[in-house]
This record gives C-alpha cells, structure tokens and sequence, in this order.
C-alpha cells in the first residue's frame, strides 16, 4: 500500500499553513481540508459538536453514528485538550472513523471532534483541523491515549516511510510508503531521529547566514510542518538580520522586520557534510506594511531546540523515516 496526497498552501497568506483533503467517514464521506502537522500527534477536527460562532466558515466533521460497522462511534469517555506553542488551543470528544489521505485508509481512526477552539484556528477558515504527524506518545486523549493515523498505517504501507515535498506558493506533495526518486536532485541525507520529546528531532550540525563562513557547531531542531517559520537561537537570529539594512527587532510584534525592498540572505543548515540552502526569497515572509516585510527566521525564545518550519522545509525534498528512526534532506 501507497498514498500521495496534494498539499496546498493556504491561498490567501504566504504560505502560512500547508492544506490536505482528508476524507472522514464511510457511509457519509467528507473531504475535510487538514493541517499536516508534524509538530504534533492529535488529528482533529471542527464538528457538529463546535459552537457555530467558533465553526463559522469552516467545513464541521459530522459523524454518522448509524448502526453499521462501517459507522462513526463515540468512544465513551475519552476526551483530548491540546495547547501548541503559539498558544493556540483546542479541546473535545472522540470518535472512531475512516480516514483515507491519499488513497490510504485507516478503518478505525481516532477522530477528535473539536468542543472548543481557540479564535486563531476560528479566524483560519480554510483550515478545518490537525493532522498529527509526531509521535503518538503526544497524542492528548485520555484516560486511553490514541494512536497517529501513520502509527495506525504504518504496517500496510509498503514502507514505514513518509516524504514531503512542500512548494513556495503552489501545490506540492506528502507521499506515504514509498520514496519518489524522480522529486529530489541530490542524495538524501539522514541523520537520527531522537523520539523522547515526541518530536521529529535531531542535531544539525551548523549553519551559514548569507555569504558568511559556515559555523561548524552541533544544534538541536525539530522538524514542523505546523510551523510556518524557521526559529533559531536569538543570537543566530541576530546575527542573520544584521546583513539587511534597517532591519531590526520590532517591540511591538517582538519579531523582526526589514525592508520590503530588500532581499534576506540564504540560510544554509548543515547536516553532515551535507549543506540544506534556503533561497533568500524564501525568507520574506509577508508585508506588516507599505514598506515593512514580516522575516522568515526569528527566535526559538527558550525553547531548548530549533525549529525548522514550513519556510525552510519548503526548499527540500524530506524523509520522515519511521521505520528507522532517521530524517532525511535532499535539494530537489
Ligand atoms: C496549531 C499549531 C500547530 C503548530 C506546530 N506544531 N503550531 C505552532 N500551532
């Protein structure tokens, strides 16, 4: 078994989010658009159980709970909460569903219908729910934790193996079971993968701002579709603004901005010998106004890794190596 589904970034907002249609529900099926998110280990959902002035907008799962095996079916007493680190939340019940991304399909998935979400995820109307893609130790229902739709799957795929291939501004691809040798230029790259946060984490071993020399130093970073930007140390980030004039640290956002006109450098990441090169462009994130541009990097604050978002995933072909517990990088 295979699956490939499209990605859409999110039309109206520089590529702040990456869109999936995922179909729930077998009896009545329905094409729900989800945020793949490797970030996190709940997949859920707005619902016929979210208040319709938080719901508005947005597409709602609606279990059939009919008589049939192929029906949806609460799962008494379990419930989920879930807070993500840009303070966005969401809690509910819980059901059980088909869930076919890509042409795969998961018989029994746990499906978290939302009771209550926070005004961001309401605001975002082309996003109608999470697709957890960490690990399950994540997951957030009790008192019986739930498993990911990939921990689900894993064993029919062809390979314990998910690649995603993300686009600047246009449609790219999340494969299931199987590595596309035609989507990538280089060799892939792989490094180990350390579980014990539950995160997509491990170590690159440094980096390169512009046409400066390369900083050989071992990092920690997770890997985060759910995130829109790359975040690193404060210094680093410090550093890389310092090449564009009149950029600085805007109190009021506590992010950097800098001028539309200008073009960031590249960001390069090493991994090995390998050498990841993020495009500049890719690291204008979007105008706050006429003249100033929102960047692409700013600052992991305290958290103790880094965070390679959708800004910097974009720019490679990746490997979430289940099987083996190992990242994988290619230029493409
Ligand atoms: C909703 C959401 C997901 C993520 C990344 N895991 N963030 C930062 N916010």
């Amino acid at each position: 078994l295979t699956g490939s589904a499209v990605a859409n970034p999110n039309p109206s907002n520089f590529d702040r989010e990456y869109l999936v249609p995922v179909i729930i529900g077998a009896v009545t099926p329905q094409t729900i658009n989800m945020d793949l998110d490797t970030g996190s280990s709940d997949l859920w959902v707005f619902s016929n159980s979210t208040p319709g002035a938080q719901a508005t907008g947005h597409v709602v799962y609606q279990p059939n709970t009919c008589n049939a095996s192929t029906c949806a079916k609460l799962l008494p007493g379990e419930t989920w909460s879930i807070q993500y680190s840009d303070m966005s939340s969401s809690s509910g019940i819980v059901y059980s569903d088909l869930v076919t991304i890509g042409g795969a399909a998961v018989s029994s998935q746990a499906v978290e219908a939302a009771q209550i979400v926070s005004s961001s995820f309401t605001t975002d109307t082309a996003n109608s729910g999470l697709l957890g893609m960490a690990f399950s130790s994540l997951n957030t229902c009790r008192p019986q934790q739930q498993l990911t739709w990939f921990d689900n799957i894993k064993a029919s795929l062809a390979a314990e193996v998910w690649t995603a291939n993300l686009q600047k501004g246009a449609a790219g691809t999340y494969n299931f079971g199987y590595i596309d040798s035609t989507a990538y230029n280089s060799n892939i790259t792989y490094t180990p993968v350390s579980t014990l946060r539950g995160f997509w984490e491990f170590t690159f071993s440094g980096y390169q701002l512009g046409s400066s020399s390369f900083v050989t130093t071992d990092m920690a970073a997770i890997a985060d579709t759910g995130t829109t930007l790359l975040l690193l140390p404060s210094a680093v980030v410090e550093s890389y603004w310092a090449q564009v004039p009149s950029a600085h640290l805007e109190p009021s956002l506590g992010a950097y901005i800098y001028p539309c006109s200008a073009t960031p450098p590249n960001f390069t990441f090493g991994i090995g010998s390998y050498r990841g090169v993020v495009p500049g462009s890719y690291l204008a994130y979007g105008p706050v106004s006429s003249q100033w541009c929102y960047g692409g990097i700013q600052s992991q604050g305290s958290s103790p890794f880094s965070v390679f978002g959708d800004v910097l995933l974009k720019a490679q072909f990746v490997v979430f190596d289940v099987g083996n517990l190992r990242i994988g990088y290619a230029a493409k």
